[in-house]
């Protein structure tokens, strides 16, 4: 591949191996390989963060290192803790790479855009409400997700349906089934969140009414036509720990600041 060649994968990639990594994604920090773990059926995400060679080399390596310690670290609090987040399998921080378990599924925001792309067109009447079932169910288990990790006293920092995987349920992938059926697989599994880059520890209701407003505003503008049904993504995160309607509260602070900046332009 030509990004590889560019820039080398980590040396833990160049082992022999019984499938070849594959990259899954490059962003402006790190880059994302499927790989596997100790056996051949075990598949894994590797989250690599190459040097760069516009930094110091000294503070590059410094700050590489104390990010995919910290990534790594919130990670293992959050697994431990039975927040729904991929468990880390392996770690070299000082090579600037974490391995953790490869989650087999589609992002949310892919999950909901499909189901979506079968509604009807804006300004036709809402679906029904039995009809709208599965994708209130996703609403409701996302909102589950984020009350557990705000319980455990972490704040994502970057939540959007994009960071959030539909993880397949056994059941759940047998081809087939009605057409309502196979609509629904499309919002179905158990939602795994991602990308702790730049997770922090808090129990600040302050941190977690922002990062549900993050959350809110990518919805929207990710999903303009399931905006409404945000409201069942607070209303499930409300009963997930005592603190959470607190944290509601402060939410409405929260937008109004946000939409008087943006008023301001
Ligand atoms: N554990 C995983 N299982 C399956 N796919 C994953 C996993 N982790 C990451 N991915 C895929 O790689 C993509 C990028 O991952 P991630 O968001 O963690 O990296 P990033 O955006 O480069 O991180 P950062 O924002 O910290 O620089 C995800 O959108 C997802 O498609």
């Amino acid at each position: 591949m030509a990004a590889d060649a560019q820039f080398p994968p980590p040396k833990v990639l160049t082992y022999p191996a019984s499938a070849p990594p594959s990259l899954i994604t490059q962003g402006a920090e790190g880059r994302v390989y499927k790989t596997t773990h100790l056996l051949p059926d075990r598949p894994s995400a590797l989250k690599y963060r190459p040097p760069k060679p516009y930094r110091h080399p000294i503070l590059d390596a410094r700050l590489t290192k104390a990010r995919i310690s910290s990534e790594a670290k919130v990670l293992e609090r959050c697994w431990r803790e039975g927040v729904p987040v991929p468990p880390v399998y392996a770690m070299d921080p000082a090579a600037g790479w974490m391995m953790m378990e490869w989650i087999e599924g589609i992002p949310v925001r892919v999950g909901i855009n499909e189901w979506l792309g079968e509604r009807p067109e804006d300004g036709e009447e809402p679906a029904e409400a039995a009809e709208e079932a599965p994708l209130i169910d996703l609403m409701k288990r996302i909102g589950t997700a984020v009350g557990a990790l705000h319980r455990t006293g972490v704040v994502h920092g970057d939540l959007t349906t994009s960071n959030m995987m539909l993880r397949q349920r056994k059941e759940d992938q047998v081809n087939g089934g009605t057409g309502a059926e196979s609509k629904a697989k499309a919002v179905a599994g158990d939602v795994v969140i991602i990308d702790f880059g730049l997770a922090t520890q808090s129990m600040a209701d302050e941190d977690r009414a922002v990062d549900l407003y993050v959350l809110e505003r990518a919805f929207a503008s990710t999903h303009p036509r399931a905006e409404r049904l945000f409201a069942t993504v607070l209303e499930s995160y409300k009963h997930t720990f005592k603190k959470a309607p607190s944290v509601l509260i402060k939410l409405e602070d929260v937008r109004l600041r946000g939409r008087k900046r943006s008023m301001l332009g």
